[in-house]
């Protein structure tokens, strides 16, 4: 997996979203490997282990694993390890798992939530990771991180994408939602228009957020610039598409950027996406979103 990096405290779990009670994880296990002079690390797995238990819809991640790779290093954390969760790693019982991938990595402290699961048919709990331990490495359980009387969640995070509630979705996660990917050739639709639109091919299965309009900030050769995104499969064109594509147009640009990487980041939801009876007024309407996005995302900064 890695090479030995001495004693380390580990924070450990899927961090999908990396939301705000991910980040008290991670942040206990950093300062508790300061004030011991180790290193930090994170522990997670690939691919998700719901998705790898049948639960589909985990196999769209708010975070891919290279955002959250991203993410950890931008905090601060010494090592990370992906733990690739397959067949033989599912079977691993609560007490392998801890003699066969905690203990051989030379933990001195495990930081996890307190809903963490482990080992076969997720049996092991915060609990049983204390008594596994027999006193090798000690065990701090974060409690559920509450904003506004509301617990943080990934659950949460997803269903608020659902419902288009951007600011919902900023607050949990402490950032924007952000999506990735390489820009590929549409059907030069766009600029025919008068809006020439980016359309992205995502990295890594996303979870999508809900069909319509977004204001966006998007960063394109490490330059960031404000724009409107639709993520649908444009009815007025009735493409027949079934999976949404995801198209930005940026202001003040007009750059070619075929096959390079943008990063999108969804500022806030516009408007849901509908089919219109004729292009000047599809044509209006984006102009109209692309005022309000300038508008939406001027009180942002
Ligand atoms: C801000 C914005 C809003 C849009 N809203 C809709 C919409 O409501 N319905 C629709 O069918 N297409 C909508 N579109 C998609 C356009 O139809 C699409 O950008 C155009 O067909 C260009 O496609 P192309 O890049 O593949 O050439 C929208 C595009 C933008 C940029
Ligand atoms: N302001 C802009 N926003 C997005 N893409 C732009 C812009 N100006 C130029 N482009 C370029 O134009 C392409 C989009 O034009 P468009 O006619 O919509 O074609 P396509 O259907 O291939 O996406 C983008 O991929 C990009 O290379």
């Amino acid at each position: 997996m890695a090479q030995i990096v001495g004693k380390q405290v580990v924070a450990i779990g899927d961090f999908d979203g990396v939301h705000l009670g991910h980040q008290e994880v991670i942040g206990r296990a950093m300062l508790t490997a300061k004030t011991l002079g180790l290193n930090s690390a994170i522990m997670t797995f690939y691919p998700h282990p719901r998705a790898v238990m049948g639960q589909d819809k985990y196999v769209e991640s708010l975070t891919p694993t290279k955002k959250k790779m991203e993410i950890f290093e931008s905090m601060g954390i010494n090592h990370a390890y992906i733990v690739t969760f397959d067949a033989s790693l599912m079977r691993l019982s609560p007490e392998q798992f801890v003699d066969q991938v905690l203990d051989r990595l030379g933990v001195d402290s495990v930081i996890c939530g307190f809903d963490f699961t482990f080992g076969f048919q997720g049996k092991g709990t915060p609990d049983s990771l204390c008594e596994l331990s027999h006193g090798k490495f000690s065990v701090e359980v974060v409690r559920p991180f509450h904003m506004n009387g509301e617990k943080v969640s990934s659950t949460r995070i997803r269903e608020a994408l659902q419902q288009g509630e951007m600011d919902t979705v900023t607050r949990l996660l402490g950032r924007p939602y952000s999506i990735s990917g390489k820009v590929v050739d549409g059907a030069k639709r766009g600029r025919t228009l008068g809006f020439p639109t980016a359309n992205l091919q995502l990295e890594e299965p996303y979870v999508s957020p809900t069909n319509g309009v977004y204001a966006i900030r998007a960063t394109v050769r490490g330059e960031v610039y404000q724009g409107v995104m639709n993520i649908g499969v444009k009815p007025t064109f009735e493409t027949g598409e079934l999976k949404p594509s995801f198209e930005a147009h940026l202001f003040e640009f007009s750059e070619q950027i075929y096959g390079e990487t943008v990063m999108v980041e969804l500022i806030a939801f516009l408007r849901p996406e509908r089919k219109f009876t004729s292009l000047e007024d599809l044509v209006a309407q984006i102009k109209l979103d692309a005022a309000e996005a300038r508008e939406k995302l001027t009180l942002e900064t």
